[in-house]
């Protein structure tokens, strides 16, 4: 594992811009394609706004999302929307190839079904290049909440939250698929996430955090964040 931590949440989200356009870089010399999925919440935004930036073959990447609260398209609850607004006036929305989970469909047990279908079918391995995650302060990631029956999913790729979590059933990449990414990113800033990020870093297994894979881990953090190991 690799962790590196900056002094503001600027510097993190410009180093993981960085990170990730180094692996699409790499990708698409080695394979021609480079297929990710990012997380939602607070902490992509940035990254994203200094990923837009930079001058890669947009069309050769695929871009998929870690979790979606169930709501209507455009809905502010949803992260697609946040994405989207984090590209607009960007070459992204034209060029880049996003998958959104189909969260308003009628029947989503399907919907997930095919979305593990289509992250197969483009990865050509069932293994994303890179998944970037965050943490909560009860240590969740992605859509695995603490207590849910989604944590125990091991037979599918994609799944969705057995109840509502902040007032909304949740879309999730499962334990399976995540930990089998290429590469792993955290992205955690803010002192409030300072325990959470001790305990990631502990492996513990009470926190849905605890239970992602290390071996392919990159943590990017803020000295505030940092607190607990520094
Ligand atoms: O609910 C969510 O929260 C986590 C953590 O978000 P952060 O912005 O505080 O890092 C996020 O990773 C997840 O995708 C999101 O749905």
């Amino acid at each position: 594992m690799d962790i590196r931590t900056f002094q503001s949440a600027d510097e993190v989200a410009q180093e993981a811009a960085n990170f990730i356009a180094d692996r699409i870089r790499e990708n698409i010399a080695k394979k021609d394609f480079f297929t990710m999925a990012i997380s939602g919440g607070r902490t992509p935004w940035e990254m994203i706004k200094e990923l837009a930036k930079q001058d890669l073959p947009w069309e050769k990447v695929f871009l998929f999302q870690v979790d979606e609260r169930i709501a209507p398209d455009g809905h502010p609850d949803r992260n697609l929307t946040q994405l989207f607004k984090s590209i607009e006036n960007t070459k992204l929305p034209t060029r880049l190839n996003i998958f959104p989970m189909h969260v308003v469909a009628e029947d989503l047990d399907e919907a997930c079904q095919e979305y593990a279908e289509t992250i197969k079918r483009v990865t050509e391995t069932g293994k994303l290049d890179l998944v970037h995650l965050g943490i909560g302060t009860d240590g969740h990631t992605a859509s695995l909440i603490p207590g849910d029956e989604v944590l125990a999913v091991q037979d599918r790729d994609v799944a969705l939250t057995s109840n509502p979590y902040q007032g909304r059933y949740r879309m999730t990449l499962t334990y399976p698929l995540i930990n089998q990414a290429e590469k792993i990113l955290w992205i955690i800033t803010g002192e409030e996430k300072a325990e959470m990020l001790s305990r990631l870093l502990q492996q513990d297994p009470t926190i849905p955090a605890g239970s992602i894979g290390q071996e392919q881990t990159t943590i990017l953090t803020e000295e505030s964040a940092a607190v607990a190991f520094n």
